[in-house]
């Protein structure tokens, strides 16, 4: 669904991603980890066709850089780190914007498009605030607001960068349950970055990690999650625990190892 090689970025006169390929097949979860400036953000935008690159990405077979905005739109959906939100839009209408691509120039939304928002926001609890404007909401109830126009968007490909940053333990768990359930029912793609790495090794299929704008290691969670990349790359103390198989990254205080608390 998604492939990209030899992906290089250029921003401000500095080189930022060089030489990124990934391989994403339909219904597959990529996680992009890595450290902060690593060019995670970078990279989707890339495979976005948002900024320019070296290189090459196609979606579904077809080079981002000659999709038109609607077609792009009814292919990848996005939701940035830290958007800018209208504060006097309301959460429902904002959300509604998901449907953008699919109302025709100069007509209003459809019933179905109307259908679809109240669908998204009541499977993200977000039900009771559709009347809220959107200036007046916590940071994960604005987080799981982006989320929703996306999710409106019903497109093939969900690019989602730090999808779960402000939200408590049991909105993360739904949302990322939420995903892991789109993408086996409908076989929607995938591509997260998440700081969290036990998260990361929890539910995708396959990770990149990205240091100083190149591929430091990529694959299953249990190959790059592994003591010695994560302290190579994060420049952390960390132990690795595999509860159900999958791989769990623990901070560990240095100095703490052999004094656990009674
Ligand atoms: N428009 C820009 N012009 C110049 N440099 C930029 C621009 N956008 C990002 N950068 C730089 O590119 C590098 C990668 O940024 P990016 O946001 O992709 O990192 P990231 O891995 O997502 O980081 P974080 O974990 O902190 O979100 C950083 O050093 C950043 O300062």
């Amino acid at each position: 669904m998604i492939g990209a090689r030899g992906v290089g970025v250029r921003l401000g006169g500095r080189q930022i991603l060089t030489d990124v390929g990934l391989s994403v097949p339909a219904g597959a979860w990529l996680a992009v980890i890595g450290p902060n400036g690593a060019g995670k953000s970078t990279l989707l935008k890339a495979v976005l066709g948002l900024v320019p690159h070296q290189g090459e990405v196609l979606v579904q077979g077809r080079d981002v850089r000659g999709l038109r905005p609607r077609e792009r739109a009814r292919l990848i959906a996005y939701a940035p780190q830290n958007p800018v939100l209208p504060p006097d839009m309301t959460v429902a209408d904002y959300a509604l914007l998901g449907r953008t691509p699919y109302i025709p120039y100069l007509a209003g939304e459809t019933a179905h498009d109307r259908d679809v928002t109240r669908s998204v926001l009541a499977r993200l609890d977000l039900s009771e605030l559709a009347a809220r404007p959107l200036g007046r909401l916590s940071g994960g109830e604005r987080q799981r607001v982006v989320l929703a126009r996306a999710l409106a968007q019903q497109a093939p490909v969900l690019l989602l960068d730090e999808p779960t940053t402000a939200l408590d333990l049991g909105h993360q768990q739904q949302v990322l349950e939420l995903l892991d359930r789109l993408r086996l029912a409908d076989g929607l793609t995938v591509v997260t970055t998440l700081h969290d790495l036990t998260l990361a090794g929890q539910y995708a299929d396959t990770l990149l990690l990205l240091s100083k704008g190149r591929t430091a290691a990529s694959g299953p969670p249990g190959q790059v999650l592994t003591e010695d990349l994560v302290t190579a790359h994060f420049h952390a103390h960390v132990r690795i625990t595999r509860p159900y198989g999958r791989p769990a990254v623990h901070l560990e205080r240095p100095g703490n190892r052999s004094a656990p608390p009674g």
